[in-house]
C-alpha cells in the first residue's frame, strides 16, 4: 500500500449471490491512484469495471479486500465504523453516463446544492457555484434550467457538481459515451485539466479505445481480471 496514494484499492473481490450461482465478478484486485492522476479502467462488457468503481465508492461494498481513501481505512473485508455515505460526500465526486441534473434547478443551483448538502451556506454557496462554472465556461448557462442545454454542455455542469466540494477524488462512469467524439474528446480534456490543475484524481470506466491515449495509467479488466496495466508517458501531448 502507498502511503502517497489517494487511493489505494487491495486484493478487492466483489461475488454477487451465492452457492451454485454465485458469480465472481471481480477477483481479488489491487491498485494505488496518486493525485491528480487520471485513471482508466478499460474492458469489455461485463468484465467487471462498473463493479470495480461501486465497489471503491463503498455504493455496493466489496466482499473481500481493503479500501483507503485519503488515509482512512473504509472497508477492511467489512465495515470499519467509517460513515460511507458522509464520507463519500466530503470526498468522492460522481460523474454519471447521464447527468442526472435536477431538471426543475437551474444550473447553478444544482452545482451549489451539493456544496449546500455539506453545509455551506446559501449565498456562498451560489457565489462558489458560480465561480466553478466560469472556471468550466459554462457560467454563461448559470440561470437556465438543464433541459435548455446540450449534451455536453450539461455534461459540464455534471462535472461542476462533481468538483463542488473540492473532492481529491472523482469516479467518472462512462462520462463520454452519450457524446460524439467532438464533445467527449472535450469532456476528456476537461477531465485532464482538473487532475492537472486541482490535482483531482479522476479514474473513468471506459470501453472506448479511442480515449486511452488521453489518460495517464489504463488498467484492463477482463472477465473480472486485471490483466494489465499501461502507463501513458504524456498522456496531454498524445491526446492532442
Ligand atoms: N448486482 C449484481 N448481481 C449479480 N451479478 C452482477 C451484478 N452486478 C454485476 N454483475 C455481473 O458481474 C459481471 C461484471 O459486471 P460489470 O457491470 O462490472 O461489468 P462492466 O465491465 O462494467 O460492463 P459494462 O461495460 O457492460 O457496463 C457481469 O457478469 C455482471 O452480470
Amino acid at each position: 500500500m502507498n502511503v502517497s496514494a489517494v487511493l489505494s484499492v487491495d486484493h478487492v473481490s466483489q461475488t454477487f449471490g451465492s452457492g451454485a450461482t454465485a458469480v465472481q465478478a471481480l477477483k481479488p484486485t489491487s491498485l494505488d491512484v496518486q493525485p491528480g492522476e487520471l485513471v482508466a479502467l478499460l474492458g469489455p462488457s461485463g468484465s467487471g469495471k462498473s463493479t470495480l468503481l461501486l465497489a471503491i465508492s463503498l455504493i455496493t461494498p466489496p466482499t473481500t479486500g481493503r479500501i483507503v481513501i485519503r488515509d482512512r481505512l473504509l472497508w477492511d473485508d467489512g465495515p470499519t465504523g467509517v460513515d460511507a455515505r458522509a464520507f463519500r460526500r466530503q470526498h468522492v465526486g460522481f460523474i454519471f453516463q447521464q447527468h442526472n441534473l435536477i431538471p426543475f434547478l437551474t444550473v447553478q443551483e444544482n452545482v451549489a446544492l451539493v456544496m449546500q448538502l455539506n453545509g455551506v451556506g446559501a449565498r456562498e454557496a451560489g457565489r462558489r457555484a458560480r465561480e466553478l462554472l466560469a472556471y468550466l465556461e459554462i457560467d454563461h448557462r448559470a440561470d437556465m434550467l438543464p433541459a435548455r442545454l446540450s449534451g455536453g454542455e450539461q455534461q459540464r455542469v455534471a462535472i461542476g457538481r462533481a468538483l463542488a466540494n473540492e473532492p481529491p477524488l472523482i469516479l467518472a462512469d462512462e462520462p463520454t459515451a452519450a457524446l460524439d467524439t467532438d464533445r467527449g474528446n472535450k469532456v476528456m480534456a476537461l477531465l485532464r485539466r482538473i487532475a492537472r490543475e486541482r490535482g483531482s484524481a479522476v479514474i473513468t470506466v471506459t470501453h472506448d479505445h479511442r480515449m486511452i491515449a488521453g489518460f495517464d495509467t489504463v488498467y484492463h479488466l477482463e472477465d473480472g481480471v486485471l490483466v494489465d496495466v499501461q502507463r501513458n508517458a504524456d498522456p496531454a501531448t498524445a491526446a492532442a
